[in-house]
């Protein structure tokens, strides 16, 4: 079983490449699929068995919590036919979801640092039986939640913050149930409305989503502003309709503050279901072949995708590499990303791809000591990601003698002189995994990098450092 509390581990002295790379990596399943999985599972007309699903720190989070409000997990012997991870079979909730196994006591929800249970699983708690108290990592209590809970408390759930107001821990709970009765008794077939600002987080928005078709009408979101991470949002509606739900989604040209996203009431169909790889997760495995020089490769890149991830594809070639693609039997590719160590800087709005900051800021950055300057754009969200990301890029950056700056929304790089180098130093993770492997890939470039605390990659893919290391042994082998 995968931890669920977090562990601090000691300095790990990240590997450096001595010359290219030739490995291909099979990595496991998608984080943000894993979690729409097990949430849509939970609350099925039916069992549904998942393959591939993620086993990290923040799935084995959203399992607890699901199980909390009545779901059962169950795994199967290994028949997934290829797919990394044994097969899971979910038995979903009764409705309204029993909290009280354990008699009167409240029922409480760990968190972590997963934004996706901190945001996907209280709208289920306003359909719970009773309310349930949410906590999560003192990192946690920084992030923002604040727009989720307005839009809950404004549709009729209880929300009490037992903290700072708008952020963990908070106790959220049916209220008087009017989130199980229609909006309007009169035209039972009319969806409940809500508005939400989702400019901090597209997860408020998708959790909305998730939720909304379990409300006797269906719901009706329509976020104030702008969305950041679109693909996300795309991802959450795919996902309903594949299980059947219907949903509609604005127009692309509508205007930001009139676009409603509506979801059909209707149970999601349970099933099998398989699960791609974490596109984002490949994201420093395929840097490493432009840092090293050489070929990565990631199997079963699949053929057409909503993860953020694939933006690889485009972000990989303009900042230096280049991207093959090798058609598999099964329709899934295997995605190369092939470099020579020499790399080019960026000018990138990134607002869809936020989550694929850290791995380009690390490109970036070594992209600078080679002369060149980037300027990364439209991500002031991810300051309220694990970390405050543009605080921690810039400080580590600058660690290694790089010159960042934070912007309003974003990040510029400065071209290092001729014959600058980077240098040694014990890079800071903050918890965040993308900080961790942010390092990661400056240190295959830089000798003497090390990381604070590597263990907190195991929020998403707890072998990183054996996989990271295995590209080098590869290296060494041939
Ligand atoms: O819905 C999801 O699974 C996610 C949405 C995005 O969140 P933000 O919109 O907060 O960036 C992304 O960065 C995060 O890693 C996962
Ligand atoms: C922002 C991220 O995670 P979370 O799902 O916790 O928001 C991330 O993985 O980059």
């Amino acid at each position: 079983m995968t931890a669920v509390v977090s562990v601090v581990s000691a300095p790990w002295p990240a590997p450096v490449a001595s010359g290219p790379l030739d490995a291909v990596v099979e990595l496991p399943g998608s984080k943000s699929l894993s979690a729409r999985a097990l949430v849509t599972a939970a609350v099925a007309d039916g069992p549904t068995t998942l393959h591939g699903a993620l086993r990290s720190r923040d799935t084995e989070l959203m399992r607890a919590a699901l199980t909390t409000l009545g779901a059962r997990f169950e795994e199967l012997p290994d028949e997934s036919g290829g797919c990394a991870d044994a097969a899971l079979r979910v038995t979903p909730a009764p409705r309204p979801f029993p909290t009280r196994a354990d008699g009167d006591a409240v029922a409480r929800i760990d968190c972590g640092l997963a934004g996706t249970v901190m945001r996907f699983i209280p709208p289920l708690a306003a359909l719970a039986d009773a309310p349930v108290v949410f906590d999560g990592d003192a990192a946690a209590r920084r992030r923002p939640l604040a727009p989720l809970l307005e839009a809950l408390a404004a549709l009729g759930a209880e929300v009490e913050y037992l903290g700072e107001p708008g952020f963990l821990p908070v106790r959220v709970g049916p209220g008087d149930g009017a989130l199980l009765r229609p909006a309007d008794p009169a035209r039972p077939d009319l969806p409940h409305q809500a508005g939400v600002d989702a400019s901090g987080s597209s997860q408020f928005l998708s959790a909305l989503l998730l939720v909304g078709c379990l409300l006797p009408g269906g719901l009706a979101v329509t976020p104030s502003g702008p969305v950041p991470s679109l693909p996300h949002v795309a991802m959450t509606v795919e996902f309903l309709r594949g299980r059947g739900v219907t949903v509609d989604e604005p127009a692309p040209d509508a205007p930001v503050g009139a676009r409603t996203w509506t979801v059909h009431p209707g149970t999601p169909q349970g099933g099998t279901l398989v699960i791609e790889p974490d596109l984002s997760n490949a994201g420093p495995f395929l840097a490493a072949a432009l840092v090293a020089g050489g070929r990565v490769g990631v199997r079963r890149w699949p053929g057409g995708t909503t993860q953020a991830g694939d933006a690889w594809r485009w972000l990989l070639p303009r900042l230096g590499g280049a991207v093959e693609e090798a058609p598999a039997a099964d329709g899934s590719l295997t995605l190369t990303a092939v470099g020579t160590g020499e790399l080019h800087g960026i000018d990138a709005d990134l607002s869809a791809v936020g989550e694929l900051t850290p791995t380009v800021a690390a490109l970036a950055a070594l992209a600078s000591a080679q002369g060149h300057a980037s300027r990364l754009r439209g991500i002031g969200h991810l300051r309220g990601h694990e970390t405050d990301r543009l605080a921690a890029l810039e400080a580590e950056i600058n660690r290694v003698g790089g010159r960042a700056h934070q912007t309003a929304d974003g990040l510029e790089i400065a071209a290092l002189h001729a014959g600058a180098r980077l240098r040694p130093a014990r890079l800071r993770a903050y918890a965040d995994h993308r900080m961790a492997t942010f390092a990661a890939v400056v240190g295959l470039g830089v000798p003497g990098i090390e990381v604070d605390d590597i263990a907190c990659t195991a929020k998403t893919l707890p072998d990183f450092p054996a996989l990271w290391t295995s590209l080098l042994t590869d290296q060494e082998a041939r």
